[in-house]
């Protein structure tokens, strides 16, 4: 049995249609009307212990009301999770213990008092041994350098800062599994890598499961193997990055380098996507072209100096994969479930 195991789920929310016009805000007391929005639609899948998934999907997709369903916040319309056995919602003290939060977007922490202080109260709402929070502490202390900043109020602290503060405090208690929802948002360049760090060696060491949500496709190169992705709360993909690659990503570049500025470059099925100077971008269906076949037609008008062939960046697969989605949910009004 997977440690995560979800089933159908699904969840609708109600939301209020206002009512306009005269004395709107009056007879808006007594409003009624409700209209529904499915968030998250059917969606099932299996999280082994010590995986590492990216669950990714654009603005409103139901990322974040997945994860409230699996941390026990929400309650699902239907459909089922286990979790090591429990039902999130029905078990939430027994579950609490087994898992860690980070929200990105809202710290866990109090604002108003330094992380360490956060700490020893969550030491004793979840009634951590001392030498397992001392042990911890001083693990996290030296990984996420805490001490910098762990004494100062958290609403003096920067965005970077914060998220190392919060990501200690959510493994505090040694939970077997991390839900991270936007963990590296709004942070810099240093601050990401630092965090990527971190959240790759407790899920190597510790054996931690990880489920990350991120809108930045570097999180989910750097950190996982398997990724789902989820648009109008349908799940379009689950699998691994390679064969997404593979199965979607067949466009190749190759970047030549002339002797001479390009010109009379119309090879077909292939795009030019960028001049500069005597160097040459030129995009091809690996399916359809081979990069030889390119190089010779090239070598036709010019000489080759120099050459490189791109692999597609997962960012372009899942840019058109988010982009398939929106023009089917406009030719039919919903988004159809890729064949994978
Ligand atoms: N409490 C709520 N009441 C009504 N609708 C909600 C509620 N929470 C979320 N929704 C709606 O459900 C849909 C999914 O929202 P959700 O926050 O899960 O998306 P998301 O994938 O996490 O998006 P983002 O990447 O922007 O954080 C959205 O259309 C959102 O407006």
């Amino acid at each position: 049995m997977a440690l995560i195991e979800v089933h159908n789920l699904r969840k609708e929310f109600k939301k209020l249609v206002p009512k306009t016009g005269f004395l709107s805000g009056i007879r808006n007391l007594w409003n009624t009307d409700y209209t529904s929005h499915v968030a998250v639609d059917d969606i099932s899948f299996k999280i082994e212990e010590g995986e590492l998934l990216g669950y990714i999907g654009p603005n409103g997709a139901g990322k974040s009301t997945s994860i409230k369903m699996m941390t026990g916040i929400l309650v699902p319309t239907a459909g089922e999770i286990s979790i090591a056995g429990m039902t999130p919602w029905k078990q939430r003290r027994e579950h609490a213990q087994n898992i860690g939060v980070v929200f990105g977007q809202k710290t866990q922490l109090w604002w108003d008092i330094p992380p360490i202080e956060s700490y020893r109260v969550l030491k004793t709402i979840y009634k951590i041994p001392d030498s397992v929070y001392e042990k911890n502490l001083n693990t996290f202390r030296d990984l996420l350098e805490l001490h910098e900043f762990e004494n100062t109020p958290v609403r003096q602290l920067s965005l970077g800062q914060r998220m190392r503060a919060d990501l200690a405090a959510a493994m505090l208690h040694d939970p077997r599994i991390l839900f991270l929802d936007e963990p590296t948002i709004g942070v810099d360049v240093l601050a990401k890598e630092r965090l990527r760090e971190f959240i790759k060696e407790i899920n190597r060491t510790r054996g931690v499961t990880i489920l990350l949500t991120t809108h930045d496709m570097a999180d989910i190169e750097k950190l996982c193997h398997r990724m789902s992705i989820i648009d109008d709360g349908k799940l379009l993909y689950d699998g691994s990055i390679h064969d997404l690659k593979s199965r979607y990503g067949t466009e190749r570049t190759l970047v030549i380098e002339l002797d001479d500025a390009p010109y009379a470059l119309h090879i077909p099925n292939t795009r030019v996507l960028r001049e500069e100077g005597s160097r040459v971008w030129i995009a091809f269906d690996k399916e359809k072209l081979s990069a030889s076949d390119v190089m010779m037609k090239v070598a036709e008008k010019h000489t080759i100096r120099d050459l490189t062939v791109e692999e597609p960046e997962i960012e372009s697969i899942v840019r058109e994969i988010y982009q398939s989605g929106l023009d089917r949910k406009k030719e039919d009004g919903h988004v159809a479930v890729l064949d994978v």
